[in-house]
């Protein structure tokens, strides 16, 4: 169990984390979510007592992550930055780290299959692709057969079935009982992964919910509609949570209705509708609506690409 309890960490005059609190439970894998620059390293680099905080306190099983005998036992972790610069195999990276530890050899291969890495132990690890190298990492986090996880952006640059194998992976960690906290940007990712969410932006708490929730409330449903009577229907649609938008000719988009609802409308007052059409806002629009005040570089208006500005006009002819 991960208890953060107002966490704030300020460098200079800039805010990282602000006030921040949450519970990661064990038995289910959460996800640690939010845009770029929104504070989730930081957090994570708290929680294993790699920064200090500025006020705040986050604890690992009831302790800070320092004051824990074998941390390694107790927390594996893999953040971001975890090039392996090394002329050591595969094999002798991890074993190397595990003597430190007085972890025996049997686990270090018993972690090599566990990532699927046995073919390649024997080569340096300095040469590993990004996927393999994630491998290692996440095989140097499982030496300690540790109760609590703490994996800053796993599938960063694995491809389709190295994504499927760490989303399995986690979820079997978690359901073995542990505690897996895996930061991500990809809403759509850890929703296939997760089971809860700890979304952040800006360093502050926005959502600190099941994914199912999560889902439930942020996916806003609309039906698309065509007919020849836009006006006629529109006004028969009209309602205090009704949304009526027009972007094309002949063509309505509808919030707040269900396609059923508008069907009956539109049959009931003899109006022949051409298509009928519900639409679900994906689970990354969702995410992005919701944390787009929390986005830290944000463009603040669309730049052509390539079209150089070069009489300050914004790209059109003055
Ligand atoms: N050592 C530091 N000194 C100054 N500012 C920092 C430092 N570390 C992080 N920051 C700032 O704190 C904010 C949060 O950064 P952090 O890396 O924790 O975000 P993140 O959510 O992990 O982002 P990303 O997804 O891009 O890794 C950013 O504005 C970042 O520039």
């Amino acid at each position: 169990m991960i208890e953060a309890h107002a966490l704030t960490k300020r460098y200079g005059d800039k805010t990282a984390v602000a006030d921040l609190s949450f519970t990661v439970r064990p038995g289910a894998v959460t996800g640690f979510l939010g845009p770029n620059g929104a504070g989730k390293s930081t957090t994570m680099r708290m929680i294993l007592g790699l920064d200090a905080p500025t006020a705040g306190h986050v604890t690992v099983n009831g302790k800070h992550y320092a004051a824990h005998r074998a941390p390694l036992h107790e927390v594996g972790a893999m953040l971001e930055a975890r090039s392996v610069h090394t002329g050591r195999s595969a094999f002798h990276h991890l074993l190397s780290l595990a003597a430190t530890t007085g972890i025996p050899r049997s686990r270090v291969e018993e972690v090599i299959d566990i990532v699927g890495l046995r073919e390649a132990a024997g080569r340096r690890a300095g040469g590993f692709s990004l996927g393999m190298g994630q491998r290692l990492g996440i095989a140097s986090a499982l030496l300690g057969d540790p109760a609590t996880l703490v994996l800053d952006e796993p599938v960063n640059g694995l491809d389709p079935e190295g994504i499927l194998w760490i989303r399995n992976l986690l979820k079997r960690l978690a359901a073995e009982g542990r505690t897996v906290l895996v930061s991500s940007h990809l809403m759509s990712e850890m929703a296939l992964t997760a089971e809860h969410l700890v979304v952040v932006g800006r360093g502050r708490l926005i959502a600190d919910t099941s994914v199912e929730e999560f889902t439930r409330k942020a996916a806003r449903n609309s039906v698309h509609v065509h007919t020849g009577e836009t006006d006629r229907l529109r006004a028969l649609l009209a309602g205090p949570d009704v949304v009526v938008t027009s972007q094309e000719r002949g063509a309505l988009e509808v919030t707040g209705l269900s396609g059923e609802r508008i069907g009956r409308i539109a049959a009931d007052n003899g109006i022949a509708l051409a298509e009928l059409t519900p639409r679900r806002a994906s689970l990354e629009e969702a995410f992005m609506e919701l944390t787009r005040d929390a986005v830290e570089y944000a463009a603040a208006r669309p730049v052509p690409v390539g079209a150089a500005d070069r009489n300050g006009t914004g790209g059109r002819a003055a």
